[in-house]
């Protein structure tokens, strides 16, 4: 392993424009260049790099703790990066100010892989909640904001008042999605959006994604172990193996990099098996 103490410190070399949000496309919606995380003594991360181009639905596949949630949280500047620097929307997440994060946030959603609701709040208010924490909006521009994210993601109103624990799973990672979306953000992450769901939910799940990255124009970055939710959703999958990404393109470009993990992953009986349900699916793209 390389040695630290040799790699330079973190630094993103200076801002990428003039403190201005940059949300036109013009650079990368995600750019990291030699990022290291570490805890204590472990790595996780080593010189990885990775670029999100604006649009597009970009899979982060590994094995266990490769540290890919670790990688969202960089990018949703939860972690501090040892060295490297990671860039949403232009900006150095973690050298920016409280402010200039908080207005970073209110551009992106995040799904988490539970769901993550308040059980205390009814599914109006979980979803109200970002809304409200703006201050800015008017109560009963909220309520219609909501039942509109409701309808978004075929939520009818009658499940407003209900509480998270009268949700089925499914349901759940609708309201979830619902509350991601409020503020209408330019940036999805999800963290293993159909862990928990049974074949059909997740199906009608990926389609939902599928559709509103389509209507609303969103890039969407994604954890995921699923190989069918992968397969039917990612336009890249950038893959993480020791310590960095690895592999990087379209699955056909990742297909052709020879490496353990993708043998084992998109090559062993359950990579073959939704590689045949894709091929079936659509036998016109192959
Ligand atoms: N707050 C933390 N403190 C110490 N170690 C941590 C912390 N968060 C994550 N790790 C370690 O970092 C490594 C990567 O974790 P991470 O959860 O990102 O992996 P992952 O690829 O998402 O795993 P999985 O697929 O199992 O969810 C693991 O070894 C984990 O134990």
């Amino acid at each position: 392993m390389a040695n630290p103490a040799l790699v330079p410190e973190r630094s993103c070399g200076g801002s990428r424009g003039d403190g201005e949000l940059t949300l036109d496309g013009s650079v990368p919606i995600v750019e990291i260049t030699g990022l290291w995380t570490k805890y204590g003594r472990t790595v996780v991360h080593q010189d990885l790099n990775l670029e999100i181009r604006q649009g597009e639905i970009l899979s982060i596949v590994g094995g266990s703790g490769t540290g890919k949630t670790t990688l969202l949280r960089q990018m949703l500047g939860l972690e501090t990066p040892a060295r490297g620097c990671v860039r949403v929307f232009g900006e150095d997440i973690s050298e920016i100010d409280a402010t200039q994060l908080q207005q970073l946030r209110n551009h992106w959603g995040m799904l988490f892989q539970q769901g993550a609701l308040y059980s205390a709040l009814t599914v109006l208010e979980n979803i109200a909640q970002p809304m409200r924490e703006l201050h800015a909006l008017p109560e009963d521009l909220i309520v219609d904001a909501v039942l509109l994210k409701m309808n978004m993601v075929g939520l009818g109103p009658e499940h407003a008042n209900k509480m998270p624990s009268d949700l089925s799973g499914g349901m759940v990672k609708r309201v979830a999605l619902a509350r991601a979306l409020a503020l209408e953000p330019k940036l999805l992450f999800l963290d293993e959006p159909t862990a928990g769901l049974d074949p059909d939910l997740s199906e009608a799940f990926v389609s939902l994604i599928k559709s509103l990255h389509r209507e609303l124009g969103l890039t969407v970055v994604m954890v995921t172990h699923d190989l069918d939710t992968l397969f039917a959703l990612s336009t890249r999958i950038a893959v993480l193996a020791e310590k960095h990404v690895i592999a990087l393109g379209t699955l056909e470009e990742v297909l052709q990099v020879d490496h353990p993990f993708v043998h084992e992953f998109f090559l062993g009986d359950r990579g073959r098996r939704a590689l045949e349900a894709l091929n079936e699916k659509n036998p016109q793209e192959q």
